[in-house]
Protein backbone atom coordinates (compact mmCIF):
# COMPACT_ATOMS: atom_id res chain seq x y z
CA UNK A 1 0.00 0.00 0.00
CA UNK A 2 1.25 3.28 -0.87
CA UNK A 3 1.50 6.43 1.29
CA UNK A 4 -0.97 8.44 -0.93
CA UNK A 5 -3.70 4.89 -0.53
CA UNK A 6 -7.01 6.28 -1.79
CA UNK A 7 -8.77 4.93 1.16
CA UNK A 8 -7.25 8.21 3.01
CA UNK A 9 -7.53 10.56 1.21
CA UNK A 10 -8.07 13.72 3.64
CA UNK A 11 -8.23 12.39 7.17
CA UNK A 12 -4.57 10.84 6.72
CA UNK A 13 -4.29 7.29 8.50
CA UNK A 14 -6.47 5.36 10.95
CA UNK A 15 -4.87 5.35 14.08
CA UNK A 16 -2.59 2.21 15.38
CA UNK A 17 -3.77 0.16 18.19
CA UNK A 18 -0.83 -0.95 20.09
CA UNK A 19 -0.29 -4.26 21.79
CA UNK A 20 2.74 -4.06 24.34
CA UNK A 21 3.24 -7.88 25.29
CA UNK A 22 5.17 -8.49 29.08
CA UNK A 23 6.26 -11.81 30.57
CA UNK A 24 5.22 -12.73 34.07
CA UNK A 25 7.47 -10.15 36.18
CA UNK A 26 9.35 -13.09 37.65
CA UNK A 27 10.40 -14.67 33.92
CA UNK A 28 11.37 -11.33 32.47
CA UNK A 29 14.45 -9.49 31.36
CA UNK A 30 16.71 -12.86 32.21
CA UNK A 31 19.92 -11.48 30.58
CA UNK A 32 19.53 -8.11 33.16
CA UNK A 33 19.28 -10.25 35.73
CA UNK A 34 21.85 -12.66 34.76
CA UNK A 35 24.24 -9.83 35.25
CA UNK A 36 23.77 -10.23 39.28
CA UNK A 37 23.76 -6.77 39.61
CA UNK A 38 20.49 -6.91 41.55
CA UNK A 39 18.41 -8.25 43.54
CA UNK A 40 15.48 -10.14 42.19
CA UNK A 41 12.57 -8.18 43.83
CA UNK A 42 14.81 -5.12 42.56
CA UNK A 43 14.98 -6.77 39.29
CA UNK A 44 11.05 -7.33 39.00
CA UNK A 45 10.47 -3.99 39.92
CA UNK A 46 12.93 -2.58 37.41
CA UNK A 47 10.91 -4.40 34.75
CA UNK A 48 7.52 -3.12 35.59
CA UNK A 49 9.20 0.32 35.95
CA UNK A 50 9.80 -0.23 32.16
CA UNK A 51 6.99 -1.77 30.75
CA UNK A 52 4.88 1.11 33.17
CA UNK A 53 7.31 4.19 31.09
CA UNK A 54 7.06 2.29 27.59
CA UNK A 55 2.89 2.23 27.88
CA UNK A 56 2.64 5.31 29.37
CA UNK A 57 4.94 6.97 26.64
CA UNK A 58 2.83 5.00 23.85
CA UNK A 59 -0.10 6.25 25.12
CA UNK A 60 0.89 10.06 24.64
CA UNK A 61 2.06 9.72 21.24
CA UNK A 62 0.05 11.39 18.31
CA UNK A 63 -1.27 8.89 16.00
CA UNK A 64 -1.87 6.02 18.82
CA UNK A 65 -5.31 5.40 19.35
CA UNK A 66 -4.92 2.93 22.52
CA UNK A 67 -2.25 0.86 23.92
CA UNK A 68 -3.40 -2.55 24.77
CA UNK A 69 -1.08 -4.62 27.42
CA UNK A 70 -0.80 -8.90 26.95
CA UNK A 71 0.25 -10.20 30.63
CA UNK A 72 -0.56 -12.39 32.65
CA UNK A 73 1.48 -10.97 35.34
CA UNK A 74 -0.79 -9.73 38.31
CA UNK A 75 1.05 -7.10 39.92
CA UNK A 76 1.43 -6.04 36.49
CA UNK A 77 -2.39 -6.65 35.50
CA UNK A 78 -3.25 -4.55 38.43
CA UNK A 79 -1.13 -1.62 37.40
CA UNK A 80 -1.89 -1.15 34.43
CA UNK A 81 -5.15 -1.13 35.50
CA UNK A 82 -5.01 1.30 37.76
CA UNK A 83 -3.78 3.24 34.51
CA UNK A 84 -6.75 2.77 32.65
CA UNK A 85 -4.83 0.55 30.21
CA UNK A 86 -6.84 -2.43 28.73
CA UNK A 87 -5.57 -5.58 29.85
CA UNK A 88 -5.34 -9.47 27.91
CA UNK A 89 -4.56 -12.80 29.65
CA UNK A 90 -1.28 -14.29 27.87
CA UNK A 91 -2.94 -16.65 25.46
CA UNK A 92 -2.73 -19.16 24.33
CA UNK A 93 0.78 -19.41 26.74
CA UNK A 94 2.66 -20.62 23.58
CA UNK A 95 5.03 -17.55 23.81
CA UNK A 96 5.32 -14.26 22.18
CA UNK A 97 4.32 -14.63 18.75
CA UNK A 98 0.95 -16.49 19.48
CA UNK A 99 0.20 -14.15 22.08
CA UNK A 100 0.67 -11.21 20.06
CA UNK A 101 -1.58 -13.39 16.92
CA UNK A 102 -4.15 -14.36 19.68
CA UNK A 103 -4.25 -10.28 20.87
CA UNK A 104 -4.28 -9.37 17.11
CA UNK A 105 -7.48 -11.51 16.65
CA UNK A 106 -9.06 -9.72 19.66
CA UNK A 107 -8.77 -6.36 18.52
CA UNK A 108 -9.14 -6.40 14.95
CA UNK A 109 -12.59 -6.80 14.90
CA UNK A 110 -12.90 -3.30 16.66
CA UNK A 111 -10.14 -1.65 15.35
CA UNK A 112 -8.44 -0.56 12.23
CA UNK A 113 -4.89 -0.70 12.16
CA UNK A 114 -3.24 -3.10 14.58
CA UNK A 115 0.54 -3.20 15.51
CA UNK A 116 2.83 -4.24 18.26
CA UNK A 117 5.26 -2.06 20.63
CA UNK A 118 7.88 -4.22 22.63
CA UNK A 119 7.60 -3.09 26.66
CA UNK A 120 11.17 -2.34 27.37
CA UNK A 121 11.62 0.81 25.63
CA UNK A 122 12.18 2.64 29.24
CA UNK A 123 13.49 6.00 27.15
CA UNK A 124 10.77 6.23 24.68
CA UNK A 125 9.41 9.54 23.62
CA UNK A 126 5.86 10.42 22.58
CA UNK A 127 6.87 12.63 19.29
CA UNK A 128 9.94 9.81 18.27
CA UNK A 129 7.22 7.08 18.11
CA UNK A 130 4.54 9.19 16.80
CA UNK A 131 7.29 10.56 13.97
CA UNK A 132 7.81 6.39 13.35
CA UNK A 133 4.02 5.94 13.03
CA UNK A 134 4.12 9.23 10.56
CA UNK A 135 6.39 7.90 8.59
CA UNK A 136 5.38 4.38 8.01
CA UNK A 137 2.16 5.79 6.21
CA UNK A 138 -0.11 3.18 5.66
CA UNK A 139 2.21 0.46 4.68
CA UNK A 140 3.30 -2.52 6.47
CA UNK A 141 6.34 -1.44 8.86
CA UNK A 142 8.57 -2.16 11.87
CA UNK A 143 11.44 -0.10 13.58
CA UNK A 144 14.68 -2.23 14.02
CA UNK A 145 16.38 -1.96 17.50
CA UNK A 146 19.57 0.31 18.05
CA UNK A 147 21.51 -3.47 17.06
CA UNK A 148 19.59 -3.40 13.98
CA UNK A 149 18.71 -7.16 14.59
CA UNK A 150 15.79 -7.15 16.45
CA UNK A 151 12.53 -5.19 16.24
CA UNK A 152 10.62 -2.60 18.70
CA UNK A 153 8.17 -1.50 16.81
CA UNK A 154 5.51 -3.77 13.91
CA UNK A 155 2.79 -1.83 12.15
CA UNK A 156 0.50 -4.08 10.13
CA UNK A 157 -1.57 -2.24 6.87
CA UNK A 158 -4.70 -1.30 7.72
CA UNK A 159 -7.24 -4.09 8.52
CA UNK A 160 -4.80 -6.98 7.61
CA UNK A 161 -3.23 -9.10 10.21
CA UNK A 162 0.10 -8.42 12.40
CA UNK A 163 1.78 -11.62 10.92
CA UNK A 164 4.46 -10.91 13.93
CA UNK A 165 7.74 -12.65 13.53
CA UNK A 166 9.56 -11.51 16.87
CA UNK A 167 12.58 -13.47 17.91
CA UNK A 168 16.43 -13.38 17.44
CA UNK A 169 17.10 -11.81 13.95
CA UNK A 170 12.91 -10.58 13.49
CA UNK A 171 14.01 -7.32 11.96
CA UNK A 172 15.23 -9.29 8.63
CA UNK A 173 12.27 -11.54 9.26
CA UNK A 174 10.09 -8.64 9.49
CA UNK A 175 12.09 -7.36 6.50
CA UNK A 176 11.64 -10.72 4.68
CA UNK A 177 7.63 -10.51 5.03
CA UNK A 178 7.05 -7.41 3.38
CA UNK A 179 7.46 -5.06 6.12
CA UNK A 180 9.08 -1.77 5.37
CA UNK A 181 12.08 -0.43 7.57
CA UNK A 182 11.35 2.89 9.58
CA UNK A 183 15.02 4.14 9.69
CA UNK A 184 14.33 7.89 10.93
CA UNK A 185 16.65 9.35 14.27
CA UNK A 186 14.21 7.80 16.89
CA UNK A 187 16.95 6.97 18.94
CA UNK A 188 14.88 6.21 22.39
CA UNK A 189 12.78 4.17 19.98
CA UNK A 190 15.46 2.28 18.91
CA UNK A 191 16.68 1.59 22.50
CA UNK A 192 15.29 -1.57 23.89
CA UNK A 193 17.07 -2.94 27.18
CA UNK A 194 17.92 -6.37 27.03
CA UNK A 195 21.71 -6.26 28.85
CA UNK A 196 23.03 -3.69 31.30
CA UNK A 197 24.86 -1.82 28.66
CA UNK A 198 21.34 -1.36 27.38
CA UNK A 199 20.54 0.38 29.92
CA UNK A 200 23.06 2.50 30.27
CA UNK A 201 22.34 3.14 26.54
CA UNK A 202 18.69 4.11 27.54
CA UNK A 203 19.98 6.00 30.41
CA UNK A 204 21.83 8.15 28.35
CA UNK A 205 19.03 9.12 26.46
CA UNK A 206 17.20 10.19 29.59
CA UNK A 207 14.58 7.39 31.13
CA UNK A 208 11.23 8.06 32.18
CA UNK A 209 10.38 9.03 35.80
CA UNK A 210 9.90 5.15 36.95
CA UNK A 211 12.72 4.09 35.26
CA UNK A 212 14.98 6.42 37.00
CA UNK A 213 13.41 5.98 39.98
CA UNK A 214 13.95 1.83 39.64
CA UNK A 215 17.95 2.37 39.14
N1 LIG B 1 2.83 -11.81 26.92
C1 LIG B 1 4.02 -12.31 26.57
N2 LIG B 1 5.08 -11.50 26.43
C2 LIG B 1 6.27 -12.03 26.09
C3 LIG B 1 6.45 -13.42 25.86
N3 LIG B 1 7.74 -13.63 25.53
C4 LIG B 1 8.34 -12.44 25.54
N4 LIG B 1 7.47 -11.47 25.88
C5 LIG B 1 7.74 -10.04 26.00
O1 LIG B 1 8.21 -9.58 24.76
C6 LIG B 1 9.22 -8.59 24.92
C7 LIG B 1 10.46 -8.99 24.13
O2 LIG B 1 11.03 -10.14 24.68
P1 LIG B 1 12.55 -10.14 25.09
O3 LIG B 1 13.22 -8.87 24.73
O4 LIG B 1 13.19 -11.40 24.62
O5 LIG B 1 12.43 -10.10 26.67
P2 LIG B 1 12.55 -11.24 27.73
O6 LIG B 1 12.12 -12.55 27.15
O7 LIG B 1 11.84 -10.75 28.93
O8 LIG B 1 14.13 -11.23 28.00
P3 LIG B 1 15.15 -12.42 28.19
O9 LIG B 1 14.68 -13.28 29.33
O10 LIG B 1 16.44 -11.74 28.54
O11 LIG B 1 15.19 -13.14 26.88
C8 LIG B 1 9.43 -8.45 26.42
O12 LIG B 1 8.69 -7.32 26.86
C9 LIG B 1 8.84 -9.72 27.00
O13 LIG B 1 8.30 -9.53 28.29
C10 LIG B 1 5.30 -14.27 26.04
O14 LIG B 1 5.36 -15.48 25.86
N5 LIG B 1 4.13 -13.67 26.39
C1 LIG C 1 11.94 -10.59 20.69
C2 LIG C 1 12.71 -9.57 20.35
O1 LIG C 1 13.35 -8.88 21.32
P1 LIG C 1 14.88 -9.03 21.72
O2 LIG C 1 15.66 -9.09 20.43
O3 LIG C 1 15.08 -7.82 22.50
O4 LIG C 1 14.93 -10.31 22.50
C3 LIG C 1 12.83 -9.07 18.96
O5 LIG C 1 13.49 -8.04 18.78
O6 LIG C 1 12.24 -9.68 18.06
Amino acid sequence: MSATDHRYPQRGYPPVHLLVPVKPLHLAKSRLLDGGARHPAAHTELVAAVALDTVSAARRAAGVGGVVVITSDPVLTAAFAAMGVEVLPDAPAAGLNAALRHGDAALRHRVERVGALQADLPALRPDELAAAISAAGADRSFCPDRHGTGTTLLLAEPGRPLDPRFGPGSADAHAGSGAKPLLGPWDSLRCDVDTEADLRAARALGLGPRTAAAV
